[in-house]
């Protein structure tokens, strides 16, 4: 199994180039279900989910032409409307071909994704949502068996706020019969990024971006261009892992209206930082402050970051307080911190971080993406040598973390 040795105590300089959204390529990937022509993306990061998104989509019948960081997808021959078990099992986005595969083909068979080490993750939101919508759905063997004849507009109200949810509801929306009207919608930019690639497509969408979306049901999507845009959590960890070790950094490629939040705790903690178009500079000059956070829906600050935010108010000056509201288990790498010296206590939900001006190398074991990104910063803040193992985590939604880490100086490779 392939693990990170990092050296710490380099502080990073230099330009990195954000890579496409990982959460918005994976649902814009599947939206190329809902049509018989060609969807052309661009921009798509090079990372073992979309990967595996490309295999799950191919052994249904879409045929696939990659080039570099582009894909033309075409589903006009599926002939296999399933997503087995052991794809699903890797990646919970294949959730999202349920929404498309029904309201195109009347019918899907798509296994249950796993609970993951942050939380149970249950999809049952998404399943009464198209309930409502006139499916008829049930669970047999660890199967969602969905049929209907045609989709039919609905009022849907998330009883809370989800983000797959949304975009699998108003992916079956865009071909349903009527008007569908999604309230308590998840606001995130990557559910606005869909919508716009839909909208490309000819479906009629309004509201993405707000909590409520109203879907106008079309008879027939068509092809169309388009770019993924620049991953907001990616962009996050490199500013980070820049503030954390003292360093001055320039991310080229990103979106700073997407990373409002992120960035406000960022000058909290005492960084500076400047935009210009897609570039965002930032400079840490010696430790930075601890900042307290709280995680929520879009736009408050996000979870996919609170991970990273930790490893940095490790090292920082002073204490803080970290709340997870989002998923009731998203604390697992407080453990593999704690193995490099950080002082985190938890309650409940709430994490309690004392910062310490060093952290020391250890073997740490990576648990989930995010957490894998807050062992590599931390590694890279602490004295001596920090071996993180079960890097497949990060190699799920990170685009050569490593690479890019090198080429901003870090002291990072891959070992066996
Ligand atoms: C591929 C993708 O985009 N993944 C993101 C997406 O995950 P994902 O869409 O799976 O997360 P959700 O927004 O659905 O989850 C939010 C909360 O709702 C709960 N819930 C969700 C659906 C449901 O049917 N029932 C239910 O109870 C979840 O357990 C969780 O507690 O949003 C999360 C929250 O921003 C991010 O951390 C993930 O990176
Ligand atoms: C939790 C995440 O992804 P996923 O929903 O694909 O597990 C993430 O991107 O941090």
């Amino acid at each position: 199994m392939q693990k990170l040795a990092i050296q710490g105590g380099y502080r990073l300089k230099g330009e990195v180039k954000i890579s496409g959204a990982k959460n918005a390529a994976l649902p814009i990937m599947c939206a190329s279900l809902l049509t018989a022509d060609a969807l052309h993306l661009s921009n798509l990061p090079d990372m073992h989910d979309v990967k595996t998104m490309v295999r799950l989509l191919q052994q249904m019948g879409v045929r696939i032409a990659s080039g570099d960081q582009t894909a033309t997808f075409n589903a006009g021959a599926v002939d296999k409307l399933e997503a087995p078990y052991d794809m699903v099992k890797t990646m919970r986005a294949a959730i999202l071909v349920l929404g498309p595969l029904l309201t195109r083909f009347g019918e899907a068979r798509v296994s249950l994704p796993g609970g993951c080490a942050i939380g149970s993750r249950p999809v049952d939101l998404h399943i009464k949502g198209l309930q409502a919508m006139g499916a008829s759905i049930h669970i047999e063997h660890g199967y969602i068996h969905a049929t209907a004849k045609r989709l039919q507009g609905a009022r849907i109200c998330f009883d809370l706020i989800s983000v797959t949810g949304t975009e699998n509801l108003m992916m079956a929306g865009v071909l349903a019969e009527g008007v569908t009207v999604l309230e308590n919608a998840a606001r995130e930019p990557e559910v606005v990024d869909l919508a716009n690639c839909l909208i490309a497509m000819g479906a009629k969408i309004e509201g993405a971006g707000s909590d409520k979306i109203t879907i106008f049901g079309v008879d027939a999507l068509h092809g169309a261009e388009y770019a993924v845009m620049p991953d907001r959590i990616e962009s996050g960890t490199f500013l980070v892992a820049a503030a954390a070790t003292g360093g001055q950094i320039t991310l080229t490629g990103a979106r700073a209206d997407t990373l409002d939040n992120v960035l406000d705790k960022l000058r909290e903690a005492g960084a500076l930082i400047e935009v210009d178009g897609e570039r965002i500079s930032i400079a840490m000059n010696g430790r930075p402050r601890a900042v307290n956070l709280r995680t929520a829906p879009y736009p408050a600050f996000p979870t996919d970051m609170q991970a990273q935010f930790m490893a940095m108010n490790a090292i920082a000056e002073g204490s803080s307080k970290v709340v997870e509201t989002i998923f009731e288990n998203r604390f697992m790498h407080v453990q593999e911190l704690q193995r490099l010296g950080a002082l985190i206590e938890i309650e409940g939900n709430t994490a309690v971080i004392q910062g310490r001006a060093q952290l020391e190398g250890a073997n740490v074991m990576a648990t989930d993406l995010r957490a894998s990104a807050s062992l590599v910063i931390a590694g890279m803040v602490a004295q001596g040598e920090t071996i993180v193992d079960r890097i497949y985590h990060l190699d799920r939604g990170y685009e050569h973390i490593e690479a890019k880490l090198s080429a901003l100086g870090a002291k990072i490779r891959r070992i066996q």
